[in-house]
Formats: C-alpha cells, sequence, structure tokens
C-alpha cells in the first residue's frame, strides 16, 4: 500500500479512537474563558463527551483545578480579576503535569492581553490555539508585529503562519495549531495540515474557542500524543462543520447543525470525511 494512503487510514484510525475514548472517559475540562463564547464552548464539549465546567474564581483554583482532566485558558474577555485566576490554574497544572490549552484571542489588540500572553506561556501550556493574525503575534513576540489584526478576526490566512508557528513552537515548547481553510498543527518540526471544515464557520462567533476547548478534552484523553490529539480534534470539528453545512441555511442554524453532528458522530461518517496531511 502506498505511503499516503497507510497515513490516510493511520489518521482515520487515530481520530475515531480519540473520538471513543472521549465519550468513554468524559474528561473533566475546566475553562477559565471569555463571556462571548463560554455556551458554545460548553455545548461543545458535552457535545463530544467531554464534561466541562466553567469555574472562573481565583478563590476556587486551589481545590478544583488540580481535580480537572485538562485546563482551556482563553483571553477573549480578559480582566484584571481573571487573570490571577489563569496565572494560578496555569502554574499549578504546570507543577501537576496536568495537560493545559492557551486561546490568545486578539493577542494583539492591546499590550494587557499581550503581556498577559506571554506571561502565562511561561508556565508551559501543551497547545497554543490561534487564528494566524494571533499566533504571527504571539510569535514575533512584539505587539508591533505585521499581524496586528482589529480584532478577535484573523486577517491572514493559516498558511502564512507556518513559519511562524513553527518557531512558535520551538520556543514555548508546545504544539501550535494555527486554523484557518487548512488547519495547521506543528511541534516545532513536524507540520500536519487538517483539511476540513466550511468557510462559513468563520462566521460563528467562538468557533475557534470552541474548537480550542476540544483539543483541551482530546489531550486530556492522550496527553503524551499532544499533536496527534489536537490535529484529530481540528478534523472532528471540520468534519461537523461539513455535515452540519448540509442542513444549515447561514450561521445560525449552521451552529446548531454542527453541535447536533458532532454529537451524533459515527465512526464510518468520519472516516469517511476525515482529511489529514503532513505537510511537511
Ligand atoms: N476558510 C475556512 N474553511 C474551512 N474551515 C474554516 C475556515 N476558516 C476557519 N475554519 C474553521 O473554523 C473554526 C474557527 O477557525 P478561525 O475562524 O480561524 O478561529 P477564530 O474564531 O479563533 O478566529 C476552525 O475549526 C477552523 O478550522
Ligand atoms: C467577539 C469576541 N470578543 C471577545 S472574545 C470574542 C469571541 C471570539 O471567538 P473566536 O475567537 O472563536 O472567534
Ligand atoms: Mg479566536
Amino acid at each position: 500500500m502506498e505511503e499516503k494512503k497507510k497515513e490516510e487510514l493511520e489518521w482515520r484510525r487515530k481520530t475515531w479512537k480519540l473520538v471513543s475514548k472521549v465519550r468513554l472517559e468524559s474528561p473533566l475540562i475546566q475553562c477559565i474563558t471569555n463571556f462571548v463564547s463560554m455556551d458554545l464552548m460548553a455545548n461543545t464539549l458535552l457535545s463530544a463527551g467531554a464534561s466541562p465546567a466553567m469555574v472562573h474564581s481565583l478563590e476556587e483554583i486551589h481545590e478544583f483545578t488540580p481535580r480537572v482532566s485538562a485546563l482551556c485558558l482563553n483571553v477573549g474577555t480578559l480582566s484584571s480579576s481573571s487573570l490571577p485566576a489563569m496565572i494560578a490554574a496555569a502554574k499549578l497544572c504546570s507543577q501537576l503535569d496536568i495537560p493545559w490549552v492557551l486561546d490568545p484571542v486578539a493577542v494583539s489588540a492591546s499590550s494587557f492581553r499581550f503581556d498577559a500572553c506571554v506571561q502565562l506561556v511561561q508556565f508551559k501550556p501543551t497547545v497554543i490555539r490561534g487564528n494566524a493574525s494571533e499566533i504571527i503575534s504571539l510569535s514575533s513576540c512584539s505587539l508591533q508585529s505585521s499581524a496586528a489584526s482589529m480584532g478577535v478576526d484573523s486577517t491572514h490566512g493559516s498558511m502564512d503562519a507556518v513559519e511562524a508557528a513553527k518557531l512558535l513552537a520551538q520556543t514555548s515548547g508546545a504544539i501550535v495549531a494555527v486554523s484557518g481553510a487548512t488547519d495547521i498543527v506543528t511541534d516545532g518540526n513536524q507540520v500536519v495540515g487538517a483539511h476540513n471544515g466550511v468557510p462559513l464557520m468563520q462566521k460563528i462567533t467562538a468557533t475557534g474557542c470552541a474548537v480550542t476547548a476540544l483539543i483541551a478534552a482530546f489531550v486530556a484523553v492522550d496527553k503524551s500524543h499532544a499533536l496527534d490529539a489536537a490535529v484529530s480534534a481540528l478534523a472532528v470539528f471540520g468534519v461537523a462543520g461539513e455535515l452540519g453545512m448540509k442542513m444549515a441555511k447561514g450561521p445560525s442554524s449552521l451552529r446548531m447543525h454542527l453541535i447536533d453532528s458532532l454529537y451524533g458522530l459515527d465512526e464510518a461518517t468520519l472516516q469517511s470525511h476525515v482529511n489529514i496531511t503532513s505537510l511537511c
């Protein structure tokens, strides 16, 4: 069997195995996240079989965070009260070897947010997932980078961010995922592309946040293979978007059908849609 076909079959196997593991183990995923995406993140996790907990306050971190399977930090509506809780949670996960993922939403929007992301990266996230502009900004380590976008939406395509993602992975030690038409995932050396999803997903607010939460659930059940887990989560979320698109009339109904498709995903359907390739 030719190499490409073997790789394709291997990714199908890995991805379904992780979907099954999340459904079986129902990992507890703590999300300290933004007010916009809280609902979609929680429902994405629940539909995938995980157990979301949007536990935010600093006073609860020392008791709750040690009990979670993974942590998801998202700076979308960062504030002087949420940041200390994020730092405390990230520090605990780093000390207790609990996987955690970072979503640097609109990292270039302000120096407060940029500095917060740089500080959080010091606590060794397992995965960093952002759109292309966010990853280019964070990788450049300077707020004045060319990627300073106007807000949460990317002004770059994912393929523009491959080198920036590799550099960020090398300097941070994290797996770095760049979402877009092709989702790019790298450990700083290997680069894998997940080619699933539909453009209309960009018109639903919080789909990026939601897929970062799904990455946390997949990493929770296979933390020693974080790159594969991140690729699989991105592919699964993209397949749910493709299936939902067949029934949707616009972004609002796609949001609904995407969640339903994620909940009802079966092995045969997933395997006939998953499209993952090595990029370099
Ligand atoms: N052009 C596209 N084609 C297919 N899927 C896309 C496209 N753009 C984004 N997506 C998907 O939509 C989701 C959100 O990605 P994105 O919009 O890049 O993140 P963010 O919302 O953080 O900016 C991801 O699952 C991504 O794979
Ligand atoms: C609009 C907005 N503003 C602050 S967070 C947020 C949601 C961003 O979600 P995503 O990064 O998934 O588009
Ligand atoms: Mg985002």
